[in-house]
């Protein structure tokens, strides 16, 4: 279904996204909305809520069987869950670790 980059693009993405994420944190520019979220801009539990809501938009995707706003619904929770492991100075590191753990 991905009509996306290659398999090392796509992988890379993740990093990419996480390095953006961090460099938000630091330096908290005007109008990011990723920096909104680490200033509480939105509310002390903005990413908390967040990813409950998309959570929630992915399984009524699903259960719809709307691949493509399950694909979309799935980009937004990732996003948002990456946002809280820096939130918590976690990174993708912790999360690869801990799958890698699982094989
Ligand atoms: N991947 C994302 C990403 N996914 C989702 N979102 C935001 O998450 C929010 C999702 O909330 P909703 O779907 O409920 O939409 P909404 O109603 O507009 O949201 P609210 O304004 O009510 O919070 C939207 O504001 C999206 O823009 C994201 N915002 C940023 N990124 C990445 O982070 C990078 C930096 O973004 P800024 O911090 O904005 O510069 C971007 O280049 C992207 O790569």
């Amino acid at each position: 279904m991905s009509d996306g980059g290659s398999a090392e693009e796509d992988a890379d993405v993740l990093d990419e996204l996480f390095a953006t994420i961090e460099s938000r944190k630091h330096e908290l520019p005007e109008g990011s909305y990723t920096a909104s979220l680490f200033t509480h801009e939105k509310g002390e539990n903005a990413v908390l809520e967040k990813i409950g809501e998309e959570s929630t938009e992915a399984i009524l995707a699903a259960k719809d069987e709307d691949l493509e706003e399950l694909t979309y619904e799935s980009a937004d929770l990732v996003y948002h869950l990456l946002v809280l492991l820096s939130m918590k100075d976690l990174d993708l590191e912790d999360l690869r670790g801990e799958l890698r753990d699982r094989f």
